[in-house]
This record gives C-alpha cells, sequence and structure tokens, in this order.
C-alpha cells in the first residue's frame, strides 16, 4: 500500500468512525444516569480484568516501562477511576435551586476525539472510555502508531463489555489505520466535538490549532525541592519510588532535585543510600548527548528505560542495583538536557544558596519547559508551603508525596486522571485534571425574579420625558445604578 493509500484509508475510516459515534451518541443522550453507570461500571471491570494482559502488551510493543507498574496504572485508571466517578451526577438534571431559581442540566458534548500517547497507552484508553461515556458521550481514539495493537486490543474488551451492559455500538471505537492525516481530519470533523490530547507537544499544537475545542496535556518538567525542615529519608524515598515507577513515563514524575546549600551533604548521602548513582563529569557529558534528538524533543531511547539499559546504550558502567542516575546541574535552558523532561530514571542535581534562590531557580525551570503542570515540595513547615504555593507556574504542588503518583491523584486524594490540565499558562484551557465534569457543558435554566419597574425604582426619570440625549444619559446613569444596586 502506497502512503497515499493509507492516508485515504485511514480518513475515510475516521469518517466512517465519526458517523457511528455521533450516531450512537444520540442514544446514549437518552439514557438514564443508572444505565450510564452501569456501563461505567462494565468498562472498568473488564479494563481492570484484563489489566495483567494489557499491561504486557503495552510493554512489549513499546518497549516503555516496567509491566508490573503498568498493571497498576491499568487498576487505577479502572476501578481507581470509577471509584472517583461512580456517584457523580453527570446525567439530566443536576441541581434545581428553588431560592436561586435556576435549574442545571448536563448537556454531553458529543463526540470526543482521544489521542492517545505511547508511555500510557492501555490505560489511558481505559480512563478516556470511563469519563466520556460518564459525561454521556462518544469516543474515537487515536492511537499513538508504536502502541497500536495494545491499544486496539484495550478497546476491544472494553468495547465489548460496555456493548453488552448496554451501550450503543459505535460509542467506543479507534482508528486502525492511524495516520497524521487520519487524526488531523478526526481533529477537524465537524461532527467532533471535543480532542482530548495526550502526548508529544507536536499533537498536542496541532489539536490547539484544529479550530475544534481541545483539552491538551503540555510537558510536564516538574521540580522537587527538599526543603531545610524536610524528612529526607521520607522525601529521598518519594523521589525515587516516583522516578522509578514504570521507569519514569509518568508526566507529573520528577525531573530535577533542588536543595539548599545547608541540606545538600545530608540529602546527597541518602539519595546514595538509597540507590541513586552520581554520575561524575565525563559520566554526565557522555549521557548528556542522549537525553535529546537533533530537533530538540525527548529521545525515545531512554523513555521508560531501566538504568542499567540506558547504561548499556550510552556505554556507562554503573554499579550493580542503581535505581536512578543524577547529573549535577548550575544551568537552565532548552539546550540544556538536563534540565528539560526526561521521561526515564534520570534526575538533575541543583544547589540552590537558600531558600528563595530555590524559589527562583524552580520558577526559572518550569518557564522553560512543564509551565503549567507539576511540581513537589518536601517540607514538615505550613507556612513556608503556603508561601512556596503563592508564586509557582504550576496547576498542583505537591507536598510530600511522590510526584507521578500524587500528581495523577494515586497518592493524593486529586481527581484520578491520565490527562491533567496544564491551565492557560500551559496553553490548555483548565487546570484540572480531567474527569467527567470536564465533559459536558451545563445549560442553566433561569426562572425570571424581577421585574422592569423593580429595576427602574420609583425615582427614576419617566421614559415618557426622554427627549434629549442629556435626558437619555441621565435615564441610562440611574438604571446602572438600580441595577448594580439590586445585584449587591
Ligand atoms: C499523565 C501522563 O503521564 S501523560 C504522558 C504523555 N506524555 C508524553 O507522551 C510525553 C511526550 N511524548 C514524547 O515526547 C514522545 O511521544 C516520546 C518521546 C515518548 C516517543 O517518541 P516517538 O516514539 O518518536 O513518538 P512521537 O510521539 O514523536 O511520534 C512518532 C510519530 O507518530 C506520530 N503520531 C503520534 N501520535 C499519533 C497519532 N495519534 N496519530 C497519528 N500519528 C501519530 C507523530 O506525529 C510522529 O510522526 P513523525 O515521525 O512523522 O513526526
Amino acid at each position: 500500500m502506497t502512503i497515499q493509500d493509507k492516508d485515504l484509508l485511514s480518513i475515510q475510516e475516521v469518517r466512517d468512525l465519526i458517523g457511528q459515534a455521533k450516531k450512537a451518541q444520540k442514544e446514549l443522550a437518552n439514557m438514564s444516569q443508572e444505565q450510564i453507570d452501569a456501563i461505567c461500571e462494565a468498562i472498568a471491570k473488564a479494563g481492570y480484568d484484563n489489566r495483567v494482559k494489557l499491561a504486557q502488551m503495552a510493554h512489549e510493543e513499546t518497549g516503555f516501562g516496567i509491566w508490573q507498574d503498568k498493571v497498576v496504572k491499568n487498576a487505577f485508571a479502572s476501578q481507581g477511576v470509577l471509584e472517583a466517578i461512580k456517584d457523580m451526577k453527570t446525567v439530566g438534571v443536576l441541581s434545581d435551586n428553588e431560592e436561586t431559581k435556576v435549574m442545571e442540566v448536563a448537556v454531553p458534548v458529543g463526540v470526543v476525539a482521544g489521542l492517545i500517547p505511547s508511555t500510557n497507552p492501555t490505560s489511558t484508553v481505559i480512563y478516556k472510555a470511563l469519563i466520556s461515556i460518564k459525561a454521556g458521550n462518544s469516543i474515537v481514539f487515536s492511537p499513538h502508531p508504536n502502541a497500536l495493537n495494545s491499544i486496539l486490543e484495550t478497546v476491544k474488551v472494553i468495547e465489548a463489555a460496555a456493548v453488552a451492559a448496554g451501550c450503543p455500538a459505535g460509542a467506543i471505537s479507534t482508528m486502525k489505520v492511524p495516520t497524521i492525516q487520519g487524526t488531523d481530519q478526526l481533529m477537524k470533523h465537524q461532527d467532533t466535538s471535543l480532542i482530548l490530547a495526550t502526548g508529544g507537544s507536536a499533537m498536542v499544537k496541532a489539536a490547539y490549532s484544529s479550530g475544534t475545542p481541545a483539552i491538551g496535556v503540555g510537558p510536564g518538567n516538574g521540580p522537587a525541592f527538599i526543603e531545610r525542615t524536610a524528612n529526607i529519608p521520607m522525601a529521598v524515598k518519594h523521589i525515587l519510588d516516583s522516578k522509578t515507577f514504570d521507569n519514569g513515563t509518568i508526566c507529573a514524575s520528577e525531573q530535577s532535585i533542588i536543595v539548599e546549600e545547608n541540606s545538600r551533604d545530608e540529602v546527597i548521602a541518602e539519595l546514595k543510600k538509597q540507590g541513586a548513582y552520581f554520575l561524575n563529569a565525563k559520566e554526565a557529558e557522555q549521557l548528556e548527548k542522549f537525553i535529546m534528538r537533533a530537533n530538540g524533543t525527548m529521545n525515545p531511547q531512554i523513555v521508560g528505560k531501566s538504568v542499567q539499559r540506558i547504561a548499556a546504550l550510552t556505554g556507562l558502567s554503573i554499579p550493580e542495583g542503581a535505581r536512578v542516575l543524577i547529573a549535577e546541574e548550575s544551568r537552565v535552558g532548552s539546550k540544556i538536557p538536563y534540565s528539560r523532561e526526561k521521561l526515564a530514571p534520570i534526575l538533575a542535581f541543583y544547589t540552590a544558596p537558600n531558600w528563595s534562590a530555590a524559589c527562583e531557580l524552580s520558577i526559572d525551570i518550569l518557564n522553560h519547559e512543564g509551565a503549567g503542570h507539576t511540581m513537589i515540595i518536601h517540607s514538615e513547615d505550613k507556612a513556608v508551603i503556603r508561601k512556596f504555593a503563592l508564586k509557582k507556574p504550576v496547576s498542583r504542588l505537591l507536598v510530600n508525596t511522590p510526584g507521578a503518583l500524587g500528581g495523577i491523584g494515586a497518592a493524593t486524594n486529586l481527581m484520578p486522571a491520565l490527562t491533567l490540565g496544564c491551565g492557560a499558562v500551559g496553553g490548555s484551557s483548565t487546570s484540572d485534571n480531567i474527569g467527567p465534569a470536564n465533559l459536558f457543558n451545563i445549560r442553566r435554566v433561569a426562572y425570571g425574579v424581577r421585574e422592569l419597574e423593580e429595576l427602574r425604582g420609583t425615582d427614576a426619570p419617566s421614559t415618557a420625558t426622554v427627549a434629549t440625549d442629556e435626558n437619555k444619559e441621565a435615564l441610562i446613569n440611574v438604571l446602572v445604578e438600580k441595577v448594580l444596586a439590586q445585584l449587591q
């Protein structure tokens, strides 16, 4: 098949899938909350029951991560997400306030386009299907080509379970021939209502430029600041647990450690004790060349690989049992690989002279990459944490927890999610951990509660006397004052 034939096939496939998804969504829109909830339960159960098989498939196909950790991600995306959303009201009348005389009705957005990354393919499919159906929408997936088979299998098992539980056929589907042109068509099609884009920057930018409303996830690059009051052994444990989880593929995981001068030696000793290997200057330079590709994007050869695989690839000789590789760094910038996002067990290590310098440094790192995403602080001082929270350009400031598991809401009480909004500063329309509430609109039914005479009041000039522009202006001023007084 020529490239052109493949593109045409992909585009035609997308059009067919959207047609079926639109039809199915009309049926979903007429279902009760109970019917929708039963379908979600079936999707979660199928995802959970198949969590091991799907994790192994994703690992084998992409070569990223650790399959045992992908099992945890699949369980989180199915049962964990279901637990958080099962009691949410998402269908029909959401509220009816007798006092304010405003009633709220949920309105599904329609057909969702779900772009799936190669780093968390199966878990992201289960999660996006659950939150879309819960909000009364159909979803058509666009798989990352390098994770195609595991994504197809995930869609197959959850779609079959959903249909058996009453879901209309076509409500959950996936492109089988993913091409850039086909995905472009999915994003721009007039019947696609919303794009949920999780993946590489280029794809997320394409989603924002498509003309269709989009919720995208930009790059993470969260520093972890170990403040002087931190419980250092616990902070180090959290950072290493996070950075080694699925070999660092979660975008909320730590990318650098920042310490103050006075705790530097203690933190380094603890990191070494818990399995971190500090690269010397020559080794750091050797590894640095493999972090980015020539075009400045992350090198997939190191993504989700163990330190042993990375060492073999880069010709480094490291001690047996090393869990993460750490390079001391002092610079920040797009051409400084250690200061950027590395979805691998590699960390930069910065020393700041004091607290305020650590603050400035973390802002600088985030402003170069990862603005609006996540950062982590380890501290026992609530006043410091509050102060720290006020100025950082992130949507999630995680405290005393592993970044990867805290950001997605597994180790914190944030909304469990595998798509993390990055707010306006990160180019996103929302800073939320994306859930069903981001996937329906609200129609507000508002009863009249004031008449014009009330708004006008008794001392307003009569409309009958309005003859001149001056009078008109006087009347408008009085009316504006009355309305403002009513609203206060
Ligand atoms: C909560 C979370 O953890 S979300 C985590 C999500 N974050 C990420 O995925 C991190 C960002 N991702 C990346 O930087 C990259 O995807 C990597 C480094 C992980 C992998 O890199 P690669 O394997 O080279 O894949 P990359 O994403 O660059 O895409 C490869 C090709 O597939 C194409 N592609 C990717 N997704 C799709 C899609 N949905 N449909 C069609 N084509 C696609 C890309 O456009 C690219 O095409 P090109 O080679 O012609 O330019």
